[in-house]
């Protein structure tokens, strides 16, 4: 296990002024199906900023459009209208290889299913997004997975196919993966749906760990209230309005 983090060669690992902002939404619209019968209005007017080191929870009644919000913060869809900045990038207008490439440097997922190849090993899992990006993975970068799965917890686990973990030790596999690409935000869409209460939280600690001592922004949905209420700053989403976006101690329970 590595005592210090490797250095990178990368423009991510600088720690940042935990001012700069990585993610900026102005006036942004979500139409599907636009001009038909089917035509759903599912987000209004959507404006706010992610600083590097939030950690902020998006939450709201199923249908409200989080998951629609966190797929067009992470370049997987686009919007109607309005504009999306990343990491100081203009996303509008940008061709499909520019979003890309802007999209597997500067964002991690991590979703309910961890969507991880079964039959590759742990070690190999976590190397796949540098793999995609670049190929064969240099030295460092295999040293820097190393690390990160030793910090997850999975130091003895790295030569194991990810099918013979639990479903806790395959979420932090999932995060080690989304991670190891050193992005500026983290956009995780119930990474902790699919566990159990004590599990949830250790998973859970691994986000706060990880958003403190690598100053990522983190941007979370959850149903979970008792993990919202652990990031500092809720966003609440109502019919796909932004109803709250503050401290989550004085964010109104429903
Ligand atoms: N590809 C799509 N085509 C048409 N409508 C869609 C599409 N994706 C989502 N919607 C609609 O957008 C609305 C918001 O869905 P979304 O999945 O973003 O909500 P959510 O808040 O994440 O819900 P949940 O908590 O249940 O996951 C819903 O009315 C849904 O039916």
């Amino acid at each position: 296990m590595f005592k210090s983090k490797p250095k990178s060669k990368s423009k991510l690992s600088a720690p940042a002024a935990s001012s700069e902002v990585v993610l900026a939404l102005t006036k942004l619209n979500k139409v599907f199906n636009p001009n038909t019968e089917l035509e759903n209005h599912v987000l209004h007017d959507i404006s706010l900023q992610v600083k590097r080191g939030d950690l902020v929870a998006l939450v709201g009644t199923s249908g409200s459009g989080k998951s629609t919000l966190l797929n067009i913060m992470g370049l997987l869809d686009v919007a109607s209208s309005g504009e999306l900045h990343i990491d100081g990038q203009l996303t509008q207008g940008l061709p499909e290889l520019a979003r890309t490439q802007l999209r597997s440097e500067s964002i991690g997922f991590v979703f309910q299913f961890h969507h991880l190849i079964s039959a590759f090993s742990v070690l190999d899992n976590v190397l796949m997004p540098l793999m995609l990006r670049h190929g064969k993975p240099s030295a460092e970068q295999k040293a820097y997975a190393r690390y990160l799965l030793a910090e997850v917890g999975l130091a003895d686990y790295m030569q194991q196919p990810t099918n013979r973990l639990s479903g806790g030790q395959q979420q932090r596999v999932a995060i080690a993966r989304a991670l190891v690409t050193r992005p500026a935000l983290i956009l995780a869409d119930e990474p902790t749906g699919n566990l159990d209460t004590q599990t949830a939280d250790e998973v859970f600690h691994l986000f706060e760990r990880f958003n403190q001592e690598h100053d990522c922004a983190i941007v979370i949905v959850t149903h979970d209230p008792r993990l919202s209420a652990r990031c500092p700053r809720t966003i609440r989403l109502t019919d796909g309005r932004i109803l709250y976006d503050g401290h989550s101690n004085q964010h109104p329970q429903e």
